[in-house]
């Protein structure tokens, strides 16, 4: 039969029937764009997702583009859907407010089939329901002063380890040019950090590095490495950064050529194995720790990392009767850790120290600040210990690191995407569009801060009453946040804002500000070649933007 329906047609009714299904395309193609709602200035997209090539690879420096051909609001067709390009704080009104906007509260376009797990935390999670439930729990217990204290600890420790290894291999060097590799030290600082923090368990990143330059091992690596132990510091966050970064292309992959086609197949396997082996290692640490709990819940008091804080505290919501997270939802909120924390807080670093390093007048102020709160710490070989106490007086250094987040933010372009019909910048939208906004622009414009271009902490320092405005160190939950200066609330955005800010700011406050300063503090040899070390963060820095974004320039073109 099917034969017969074949044989009727020839080869030109076959080319009409392409010809037709093609111009019928292309026709609702641009009809839909004509007669979109709220036309707004911006490229013409083109069919078959080829509007990509209006894409350069950078999305700090496409949002820039946009924003200097067509305004402070305009639209660009990307990776198949409208995005409207925001570049005045006016326009973050509705999306950054505090005031629960349900139609504006998810990030992702993904759908809950392709999240996995890794959709029931808070970082991928759509569902405001379980994301509040997640949220409360997570703020629970990074906000509580164990936590906090504990977090500064273990940069003081794992900084002492990290101080151990330098002094080690600047030994071994016969001259006396010793070369750094600032970023990878530092992402593995962090590692460790957010390992320890996260799940109480000591990881051994930076011994495995340290071990690659030098013969003489760290016993670290070994005992901590062993593959029979439950947790494998340095396996599991290099599964989470495979699955971190390779999550993405299971999303836009169409699923026939995942399934397939051998090519992306090997590439889904290897990603689909690091989840596999996150949520087995995950899965047994929650179990393991329940039954602690079980056993010895006195043992569990004295310990402050978020795992153990989770389980104590959902153990006690169950026994009220209250909600409570199930495992798979603590599991996905320690993974979120993971993830948010350690390239955001490593990548900060750098730039710090960049600036620090380039800004000779900046290095001066922030020595004497350091001086006058360690007033015995000049001299390196003495172990010098920061606390809670210190990082509260170090007003100079934090307006260093904002005014480095100011010029180049982690997080230079957000996103929210409408669940249903919302107003932004003055207009309706329909569902499902695409809202990008541009922090980055508005950080170096003119009209927000004077000389955008020069680094200049004392912007901030200045400020009468900083410890009011914008002060992540201080007032943790103070969401409602006031203007850092005169002109607009949203001219700085750091750490999000509204409903989703990010929860980990604190933290990552104390992690950064504390490193700075130990490093500066007692590594002083480091710096007699500034210069050097400068070019070499810098084009690690470089090289890690670049790559993000030819990743992302990938997965919009597929
Ligand atoms: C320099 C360090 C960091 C920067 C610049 C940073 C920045 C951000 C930004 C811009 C967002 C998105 C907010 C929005 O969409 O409005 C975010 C979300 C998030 N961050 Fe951070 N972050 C940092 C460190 C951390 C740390 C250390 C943690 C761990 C506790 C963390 C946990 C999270 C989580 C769980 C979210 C998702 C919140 C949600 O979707 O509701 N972040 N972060």
């Amino acid at each position: 039969m099917s034969f017969r329906i074949i044989e009727l047609f020839n080869t030109v009714d076959y080319l009409i029937i392409i010809f037709l299904t093609l111009f019928l395309y292309l026709f609702r193609f641009y009809y839909n764009y004509f007669t979109r709602p709220n036309p707004l200035p911006g490229p013409l997209p083109l069919p078959f997702e080829l509007e990509s090539r209006y894409f350069d690879g950078n999305f700090k420096n496409l949002a820039a583009d946009l924003y200097q051909k067509y305004g402070y609001i305009c639209e660009i067709r990307l990776g198949g859907y409208r995005r409207i390009f925001l570049s005045k704080p006016d326009y973050f009104e509705n999306l950054l407010s505090t005031s629960k906007n349900l139609a504006l509260f998810a990030k992702h376009e993904y759908s809950p089939d392709t999240q996995g797990g890794f959709g029931r935390g808070m970082f991928l999670n759509n569902n405001y329901e379980s994301w509040k439930i997640n949220k409360y729990f997570l703020l629970q217990s990074i906000s509580t002063p164990g936590f906090n204290e504990e977090a500064i600890k273990h940069t003081n420790e794992l900084f002492e380890e990290l101080d151990g290894y330098w002094n080690l291999l600047k030994k071994s060097c016969n001259d006396d040019w010793f070369e750094i590799d600032f970023l990878s030290w530092i992402s593995r600082f962090m590692t460790d950090n957010i390992s320890i923090i996260a799940t109480g368990e000591r990881g051994c990143s930076m011994a495995s590095y340290y071990n690659t330059f030098n013969s003489d091992k760290s016993n670290l690596e070994s005992s901590l490495r062993d593959d029979s132990k439950l947790y494998n510091s340095d396996k599991f966050t290099r599964a989470l950064m495979t699955y971190m970064r390779g999550a993405i292309l299971i999303h836009v992959i169409h699923p026939f050529l995942r399934r397939y086609v051998p090519y992306f197949k090997n590439k889904v396997n290897v990603i689909l194995e690091s989840r596999d082996y996150i949520l087995k290692t995950l899965n047994n640490m929650i179990e393991e720790r329940k039954l602690d709990f079980k056993n010895n819940p006195q043992k569990l008091k004295s310990k402050h990392d978020l795992l153990t804080i989770l389980i104590t505290t959902n153990n006690d919501a169950k026994s009220k009767m209250s909600e409570s997270l199930t495992d798979e939802e603590i599991r996905t909120l320690l993974c979120d850790n993971f993830m948010a924390g350690s390239d955001t807080s490593s990548n900060t670093l750098c730039y710090v120290i960049y600036y620090i390093c380039h800004n000779p007048h900046v290095k001066q102020k922030m020595i004497d600040e350091t001086d006058s709160v360690f007033p015995n710490g000049n001299n390196s070989s003495e172990t010098l210990r920061i606390t809670s106490d210190h990082l509260v007086k170090l007003k100079y250094c934090e307006s260093i690191i904002k005014e480095t987040f100011r010029m180049t933010p982690v997080q230079p372009v957000s996103k929210r995407m409408a669940s249903a019909e919302c107003k932004v910048a003055g207009y309706t939208w329909p569902a499902k569009t695409i809202f990008q906004l541009n922090y980055a622009s508005i950080h170096m414009n003119e009209i927000y801060w004077t000389n955008p271009n020069v680094f200049d902490p004392d912007r901030f320092y200045l400020q009468d009453d900083l410890s009011k405005l914008n002060d992540d160190l201080n007032n943790f939950d103070n969401e409602n946040k006031t203007s850092i200066h005169d002109k607009d609330k949203y001219s700085l955005v750091i750490f999000g804002g509204g409903m989703r800010i990010c929860p980990g700011r604190k933290l990552a406050m104390i992690n950064i500000l504390s490193f700075m300063v130990l490093m500066f503090k007692r590594i002083i040899w480091l710096f007699n070649k500034v210069l050097y070390l400068n070019s070499k963060i810098l084009s690690r820095v470089l090289l890690t933007i670049l790559l993000s974004s030819l990743l992302f320039m990938f997965i919009v073109t597929l």
